[in-house]
């Protein structure tokens, strides 16, 4: 009994941080082209409060993500990977009751159930005071059962799309990723999880980790977490951005924020052209979900290394 009520704390737990990365990512500020405190971004159908009701939304699902791997364990990953998509097809659900069908983290709630079931699955705890829960070999063990997982499901998922694309007699209703998928090759979110997410772990958890310096100074956690943003948009084949702005959108925001990144502006400068960007982006229609994703994945596990506490992470 006592070994189940670990379980249910240590899920409940884990899935309390995810939910708080969801919040840390949305109310930073200024994000360009997405959702923060200072604007809707590319949006007119969501805004801070849509997601702040989704990510409480998925708050109790994301511990049963957890407490699935727990049930589990790593040694089958087609059976976990099975187990978190039942619950995330419910996830999904709870995700558009609280937003009334509008998607905020349809993207985010995939990842999060890749990496909460394995986390659960791996008996990762939670970091407590000055302890962390994960170091970078944990963190990359974490990464390698979830792109075990992530490859068994883009295979089946793109056997399936060819299947119902073949078997419809004309048109097909796919996803904006399905649509890209079939046009483009574009693997989209499911491509960075079977690759194990590179992004996270060859550039933004060790941009993160050459920061843990002064990261509990007031406002520090912001600065750097709107530089890794950067980095991040700088290098991923964002779907979000080709859906809305087409191929040439996608290559254009990537030099724009590689060149960012690499002239190292002063944290003022940062924000004005930020919020500059974000101007433009509105104008037209561009916006980066994914890399917000990725973001929020990274603060969750900058959170499990104790790169950040949550206090840092409450701007
Ligand atoms: C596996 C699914 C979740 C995939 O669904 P779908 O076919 O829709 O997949 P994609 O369109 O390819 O991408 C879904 C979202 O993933 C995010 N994303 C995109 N590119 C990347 C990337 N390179 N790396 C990581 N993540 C990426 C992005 O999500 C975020 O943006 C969305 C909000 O932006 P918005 O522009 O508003 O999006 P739309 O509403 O679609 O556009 P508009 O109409 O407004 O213009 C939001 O989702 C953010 O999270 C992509 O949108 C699904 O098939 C699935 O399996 N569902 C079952 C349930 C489940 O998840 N199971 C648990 C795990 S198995
Ligand atoms: N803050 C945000 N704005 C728009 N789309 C998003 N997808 C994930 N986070 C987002």
């Amino acid at each position: 009994m006592a070994s189940d009520n670990n379980v249910n704390a240590r899920a409940c737990g884990l899935a309390r941080l995810a939910e708080a990365s969801l919040v840390a990512e949305a109310r930073l500020t200024p994000k360009p082209g997405l959702v923060d405190c200072a604007t809707t971004g590319a949006h007119t159908d969501m805004d801070l409060s849509t997601f702040m009701a989704s990510a409480r939304a998925l708050g109790p699902l994301f511990a049963e993500y957890v407490a699935a791997g727990a049930e589990l364990g790593p040694s089958d990953p087609a059976a976990l990977a099975d187990a978190v998509r039942r619950i995330g097809v419910r996830a999904e659900a709870a995700m558009f009751a609280a937003t009334d069908g509008v998607n905020t983290h349809k993207g985010a709630n995939f990842t999060f159930a890749l990496v909460l079931g394995t986390v659960g699955a791996l008996g990762v705890d939670m970091p407590a005071d000055g302890i962390s829960a994960l170091d970078e070999n944990g963190a990359q063990e974490v990464l390698d059962l979830v792109s075990r997982m992530g490859a068994g499901l883009l295979d089946h998922d793109v056997r399936a799309l060819h299947e119902r694309v073949s078997a419809s007699e004309g048109s097909v209703e796919l996803s904006h990723g399905e649509a890209l998928l079939l046009a483009r090759g574009m693997q989209g979110v499911r491509g960075e999880a079977a690759q194990g997410y590179p992004q996270l772990a060859q550039t933004l958890l060790p941009y993160l980790r050459s920061q843990r310096s002064d990261r509990h100074a007031p406002g520090s956690a912001r600065i750097v977490l709107l530089r890794a943003l950067v980095k991040l948009m700088a290098e991923l084949e964002d779907t979000n951005v080709v859906h809305r702005g087409g191929p040439d959108a996608l290559v254009s925001h990537r030099a724009f924020c590689r060149a960012l990144d690499e002239r190292d502006v002063s944290d003022d400068e940062l924000i004005r052209t930020l919020a500059a960007y974000d101007r433009e982006l509105i104008r037209t229609n561009v916006s980066p979900g994914g890399a917000a994703d990725l973001l929020s994945l990274g603060i969750f596990f900058a959170l499990l290394e104790g790169l950040f506490t949550l206090d840092d992470i409450s701007y």
